[in-house]
């Protein structure tokens, strides 16, 4: 019999609501251990707003929200790193509490460096790198900071596709060795196909889930026909989305225009 796994992270019937901006309505998901889960949905629906929810850096205005790990780490859509530290120095600040060995901080640091293929800018310093390149930085610190769960906000948004693919077969090797945790939240189909365990599809905003999809070793090959027809039937699903949040503005319009 196949194992239960714990569940990290459990949304039941969540609502958030900015003023009078209605973003999150009726959200239900869960996010079990060791998977690596992605939230798709149109930009602005409420993605980021959720993964701040999570790490508790917003409130929600009903339902619940359970979290049932210790600590996390954050990759933010804006990587944050220390401008007077060298990339390699960004990482090895994080570690200064767990790791009190200053040689075995670096070859942590210098192992994931090499993951995100940055070992030969390890000592430039932020403003000598360009968005991708510090994105790739904001990935292995928090994958060196060995957390319980680690929450992605889409970054790989400024890479270009060859090399995300690199980058997502490196993270993929990590995190099925590891067996991480991961939320990821993003708009490119692709990435969540070639990364994810499972696939929650996202609603225009108010969200909601519209659909959960797993996604099998198998299927995760872009050379996989199966590959192409799961995406083409998530660009679909999008569309959908698109054309209801279409609709939706123009009855605004039409009501502020009467
Ligand atoms: N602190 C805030 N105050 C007011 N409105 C906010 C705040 N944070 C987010 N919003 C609004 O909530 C909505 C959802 O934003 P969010 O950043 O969660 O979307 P997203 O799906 O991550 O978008 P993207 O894919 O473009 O990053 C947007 O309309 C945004 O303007």
């Amino acid at each position: 019999m196949k194992e239960k796994r714990k569940t990290l992270v459990k949304f039941s019937g969540v609502h958030k609501r900015f003023g009078s901006l209605q973003v999150i309505k009726d959200l239900n998901f869960k996010v079990p251990e060791g998977e690596v889960v992605s939230f798709i949905g149109l930009s602005g629906c409420g993605k980021s707003t959720t993964l701040r929810i999570i790490a508790g850096l917003e409130e929600v205005n009903k339902g619940t929200v359970e979290r049932k790990f210790d600590n996390l780490g954050f990759i933010f859509q804006e990587p944050r790193l220390l401008p007077w530290k060298t990339v390699l120095d960004n990482i090895c600040f994080v570690l200064k509490d767990r790791i009190p060995n200053k040689v075995e901080r670096q070859e942590i640091a210098l192992h994931y460096l090499n993951l995100m293929e940055l070992t030969q800018f390890k000592d430039y310093y932020p403003a000598q790198l360009s968005g991708g390149m510090k994105s790739r930085v904001s990935v292995a610190r928090a994958l060196a900071i060995d957390p319980d769960i680690i929450l992605m906000d889409e970054p790989f948004s400024d890479i270009d596709f060859p090399l995300r693919l690199v980058l997502i077969d490196s993270l993929k090797d990590i995190l099925e060795k590891e067996s991480k945790t991961v939320i990821y939240v993003t708009h490119d189909i692709r990435d969540a196909l070639l990364l994810s365990d499972r696939i929650y599809v996202l609603t225009a905003r108010p969200m909601q889930l519209k659909e959960e999809l797993f996604i099998s070793e198998e299927v995760r090959d872009i050379n996989n026909p199966k590959f192409s027809e799961l995406e083409r039937y998530v660009i679909n699903l999008l569309k959908e989305e698109l054309e209801i949040k279409r609709l939706d503005e123009m009855r605004v319009e039409s009501i502020v225009i009467k």
